[in-house]
């Protein structure tokens, strides 16, 4: 069995770049009839530096498909109230169609309160808990679906990956990832565990799996004796390490040991490369998705 050469990297970058062809296409063709641009506000409390970077990404995407991008910077030791301020702001401003508030926040706020003030019809990030219960439920549809998740299962979606029946593992239970992720691999009809901290045996059930999604944060925590021949990794977490050889002093390294887990899986993805590009196309392509929604533009 030629399992070292067969295994495929799932190239998210170049998916990413695809569906951000295809949002350009969908933003002029709608400012282009209707004279609608899709706008996307973005919240930024207090100055964590991955928080920043990511903050700009997303600034630049919007950019490069033709979204409107509005920001909000506020101190670290803004208050609760400031937030909701801007959030009503933004709730009642029709040029905004989508809302997101970077997280994590500063400590002495209440995330709860503040993700609850998004209105359902501008929650891009897919975290109103309206939205979540609809997304735990048979027959419901949520307006927006979290973009990490999403973009995990559209990166399988595009690589002919099928899930019906399949076992599926998701490693990590975060409302953000983990969680929406294992509710979105069910409504796939995948048979779903979900393996976390308080786990016992977790590389026992690990090697159960056809699907791997990964979302941690421990540096190449999974190991190839972890992974079942030919399964399919989605390795959603970021780890900074060391490495003196980067101009930065560290590199990016997922949760899944990338060098072992590639000549065991099917497939793969890369960190980066993999599913960063594709939460931030999906964040673009739940704007869309919220400004077509509004205009009754198909
Ligand atoms: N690529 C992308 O677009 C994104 C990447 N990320 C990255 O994904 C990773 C996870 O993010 P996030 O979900 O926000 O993280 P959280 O810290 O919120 O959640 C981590 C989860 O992993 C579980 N966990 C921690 N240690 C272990 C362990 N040793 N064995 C099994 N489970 C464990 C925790 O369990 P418990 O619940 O028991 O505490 C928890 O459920 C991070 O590296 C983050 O940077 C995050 C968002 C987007
Ligand atoms: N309300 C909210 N919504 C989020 O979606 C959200 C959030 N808060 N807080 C933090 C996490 C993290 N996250 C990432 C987005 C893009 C990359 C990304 O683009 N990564 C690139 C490059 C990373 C780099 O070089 O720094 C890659 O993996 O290739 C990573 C991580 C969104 N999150």
């Amino acid at each position: 069995m030629a399992m070292d050469s067969s295994a495929k990297v799932i190239d998210g970058k170049s998916v990413a770049k695809q569906i951000r062809d295809e949002i350009t296409a969908e933003v002029s063709r709608m400012r282009e009839s209707i004279g609608v641009i899709p706008g996307l506000a973005v919240i930024l409390v207090g100055d964590r530096k991955d928080s920043a970077t990511y903050v700009r990404n997303k600034k630049k995407a919007c950019e490069s498909v033709g979204i409107n991008s509005l920001e909000a910077n506020l101190p670290e030791d803004s208050t609760e109230e400031e937030v909701l301020n801007y959030i009503a702001g933004y709730n009642d401003d029709p040029s905004v169609h989508g809302i997101l508030v970077q997280l994590p926040l500063p400590s002495h706020m209440n995330e709860q309160n503040i993700l609850n003030a998004v209105r359902i019809e501008k929650d891009v990030d897919g975290f109103h808990p309206l939205n979540i219960g609809r997304l735990a439920m048979r027959g419901r549809e949520p307006l927006f679906v979290p973009c990490t998740p999403k973009g995990c299962i559209e990166l399988l979606h595009r690589y002919n990956v099928s899930i019906k029946g399949k076992r599926a593992v998701v490693i990590g239970r975060s409302n953000i990832v983990g969680m929406p992720a294992a509710l979105l691999l069910q409504r796939e009809d995948a048979t779903v565990s979900i393996v976390h901290s308080r786990t016992s045996n977790p590389e026992e059930i690990i090697r159960q799996a056809d699907i791997i999604i990964a979302a941690v944060g421990q540096a190449n925590m999974v190991r190839g004796s972890w992974i079942k021949p030919g399964a399919v990794i989605i390795d959603v977490g970021i780890n900074p390490v060391e490495d003196p050889n980067s101009p930065r002093g560290y590199k990016l390294v997922g949760d899944v040991c990338y060098e072992e887990a590639i000549r065991i899986a099917s497939a793969v993805t890369p960190v980066p490369g993999g599913v960063g590009p594709m939460t931030i196309a999906m964040l673009l392509q739940n704007t869309l998705i919220s400004a077509k929604r509004v205009h009754h533009f198909e």
